[in-house]
């Protein structure tokens, strides 16, 4: 009886209703309640805030709330022995030690169960070497030291500063260059905003403090015990020293204050410009010590342990009315290095307001159409554990029935504008929504958004629109978006990219990550966060509600031609090599052609579809569903599109068999043309 366009009307209303219901004072309160404590991953606490969040979701009304559990391979400091980096003279006497914990911030004196500063994961051992300073440790700084520079690290420790790229990227290259042992450190370039003070008095580092993180290269693998299975109590498990990703050498990070005494006695070659930071020292490479300082060397004293620890995700679900078995997933992790004021309640918080609104709204006789899961992970600083343990337990289900996932980790990052990474077919969306919601800034209530953000970021090339990038990897969208070709997006607020140099936060897996430093200066006004919230959870609402599921196929057909172009330029710089091996981009072009062809074709159609027949509409939205992506291989954060080629042409100038390397580069584009072919057949006509 009620026509589509009765029903469309009522969908706004309610979407108008559930983003005006998402309140900044709620969401100060939530982010205030779930950040007084320590919530370390496997920790008892951890366990307490999700039995909270799981009865606060009941009350809120959603149709259910469970907890899963797996248990899997975590890492943590022995408390008994502890973690720290020596210099030591000729007869092994410790001349100076790094600090064992961050001094603790006022007002959180008499916590306990601080977990000291560490890599998790990083190998046991008391490696003793030179020092060899590689500035970020990115795949080109090793390329540079050892091409240009003539230095090698066999045998040496490496010391690297934090920044650019994952940190699991600079342990898997210094272990491939031979290093023993690396320890990373939080230059003030990279961890400290100019004109601006350390924590508490500003939201810069101060110099004690330092950034815990996991060290890992799983490659989407999740549990290094049980790859590709869930860690159920039944699952298989490799032998402990078989996991996967795990490193061979011990890795500790440290902050400035104590990156100074290993930095200013070395001696060797004076770095290139852009290798320097900014403390007074002068970044020489080494290997090894000078002056009175010359027969001393350092030793690393590691003795975390790797073992296996019981996790807890939150899953609520809101069952759909008309199609229950089609998944909208709104999902971010719980767990904490320490009270995770940013990282991650400042999503977790964002992710609760929405959940409350949602259930206001079933109250008020709404339902979407489609089901909606919220899910607060576990374990994702132990590299995405819970989401991609839940993801293997469920990879049929969610293959054939999740239409979106929207990742919810830190809703902020800086205080500048919004930052939207997504899939190309959700860049439509992300506009409409955005243009429904007010700025948050001082002295814009009168402004969008979509405004605000366009003002501060547009898009640089030929595009007049705010800028929105490729998704990478880090968070808990990996499984869904690389392993289950989920579309796939996230947003949060974020700093001025063209002027703020350093890389994430300051603060960023520090133990100054509290409550106060966002209610102190990140977003005092909790405006930020609550149109962060209602970003979120516009997409999923309107993902969930909608009759035809608004992606647009049209801007996957521009960015597949855009990436089609750009990755047959990087082969075109050399010319010789294409002509000698015989290696043409042809075969992508013409499959990205008949994407394009098939793009617009069902674009077409979809204007004339008839959608009072609900088959139709579900044949469209099931053709819809699925895409193409993967995570840089040099640097987990980045996102690379036909990375099989990317990674092909890496440094191809240095092959040491042209023949072979340029060969694979015809096999990826083979592939890659496959792919897109697959992904236009999916867009042809059903009939
Ligand atoms: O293991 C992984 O893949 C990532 C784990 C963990 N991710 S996280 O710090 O919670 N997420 C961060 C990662 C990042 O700085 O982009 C974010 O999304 O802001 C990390 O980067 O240490
Ligand atoms: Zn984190
Ligand atoms: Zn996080």
């Amino acid at each position: 009886t009620h026509s589509e366009t009765e029903k469309q009307k009522d969908s706004s209303k309610f979407l108008k209703e559930f983003l005006e219901e998402m309140k900044a004072e709620n969401i100060k309160q939530h982010l205030r309640k779930f950040t007084q404590l320590p919530h370390l991953a496997g920790t008892e606490q951890n366990l307490k805030y999700a039995e909270q969040i799981q009865r606060e979701w009941q009350e809120f009304g959603l149709d259910s709330v469970d907890l899963v559990h797996y248990d899997v391979l975590l890492s943590y400091p022995n408390k008994t022995q502890p973690n720290y980096i020596s210099i030591v003279d000729l007869l092994g006497n410790e001349i100076f030690n790094t600090s064992l914990a961050e001094p603790v911030p006022e007002g959180y004196e008499d916590i306990s169960d601080i977990v000291p500063p560490y890599s998790a994961f990083s190998a046991k051992g008391q490696p003793e070497a030179e020092l060899v300073y590689v500035n970020y440790g990115r795949t080109e700084d090793f390329f540079q030291l050892q091409r240009e520079m003539g230095i090698n690290v066999t045998g040496k420790i490496v010391i690297v500063r934090y920044g650019k790229i994952f940190r699991g990227n600079k342990v898997k290259n210094a272990i491939l260059s031979g290093a023993k042992g690396i320890i990373m450190f939080s230059d003030p370039a990279d961890y400290c905003a100019d004109g601006v003070q350390t924590y508490p008095k500003g939201w810069n580092l101060p110099g004690g403090g330092a950034q815990r993180g996991n060290v890992l290269n799983l490659n989407g693998a999740g549990d290094p015990l049980t790859p590709g299975y869930p860690a159920k109590e039944y699952t298989y498990r490799s032998k402990l020293e078989e996991g996967v990703g795990l490193p061979k050498i011990p890795v500790h990070p440290i902050g400035y204050h104590d990156a100074i005494y290993l930095l200013k006695n070395m001696g060797g070659p004076i770095p290139p410009n852009n290798w320097k930071g900014a403390l007074n020292v002068s970044y020489r490479i080494g290997p090894g010590f000078i002056d009175d300082y010359k027969n001393f060397t350092v030793r690393l004293n590691i003795h975390t342990n790797n073992q296996i620890a019981r996790i807890y995700n939150v899953i609520g679900q809101i069952r759909g009315a008309l199609e229950p078995d089609r998944y909208v997933i709104l999902g971010g992790h719980r767990d904490a290095w320490v009270f995770g004021g940013i990282d991650p309640m400042s999503g977790a918080a964002v992710v609760h307001e929405t959940v409350r609104s949602a259930g206001r709204l079933l109250n008020n006789g709404w339902r979407p159409k489609r089901t909606i899961i919220f899910a607060s992970w576990d374990a994702e600083e132990f590299g995405l554990q819970g989401s991609t343990e839940w993801a293997e337990d469920n990879a049929k289900l969610l293959q054939e029935r999740a239409v979106a996932y929207i990742n919810a980790d830190s809703a902020i990052e800086g205080m500048y504008t919004l930052r939207v990474d997504c899939t190309p077919s959700l860049h439509t969306l992300v506009y409409d929504i955005t243009r429904q919601i007010s700025s948050p800034e001082e002295g814009e209530e009168n402004i969008s958004l979509y405004e605000s953000w366009h003002k501060r970021d547009n898009w640089t090339n030929n595009r007049d629109a705010p800028r929105i990038s490729k998704l990478g990897s880090g968070s808990d969208f990996e499984a869904y978006f690389i392993r289950l070709g989920i579309a796939s997006g996230r947003a949060r607020y974020t700093k001025d990219k063209k002027t703020e140099r350093y890389s994430s936060y300051p603060v960023y897996h520090s133990v100054y990550e509290t409550f106060e430093i966002v209610d102190k200066f990140y977003d005092p006004s909790f405006r930020r966060l609550e149109a962060v919230a209602r970003v979120r959870g516009g997409l999923i609402f309107s993902i969930a509600d909608s009759l035809v599921l608004p992606f647009n196929v049209n801007e996957y057909a521009n960015s597949i031609n855009m990436y089609a172009l750009s990755i047959s330029q990087i082969g075109e710089r050399h010319p010789e090599q294409m002509q000698k091996y015989d290696v043409s981009f042809n075969s992508l072009f013409s499959a990205a052609a008949n994407f394009t062809a098939a793009t617009s074709d069902f674009h077409e159609r979809l204007q004339s579809l008839n959608t009072a027949d609900p088959l139709q509409v579900r044949i469209v939205n099931d053709q819809l569903m699925h895409i193409i992506f993967a995570p840089s291989s040099h640097n987990k954060y980045a996102g690379e599109s036909f990375p099989g080629i990317y990674d092909a042409l890496f440094d191809i100038e240095n092959a040491a068999d042209p023949e072979k390397s340029w060969d694979e580069v015809k096999r990826q584009i083979s592939i890659a043309s496959f792919t897109v072919h697959a992904a236009a057949m999916t867009l042809a006509s059903a009939a």
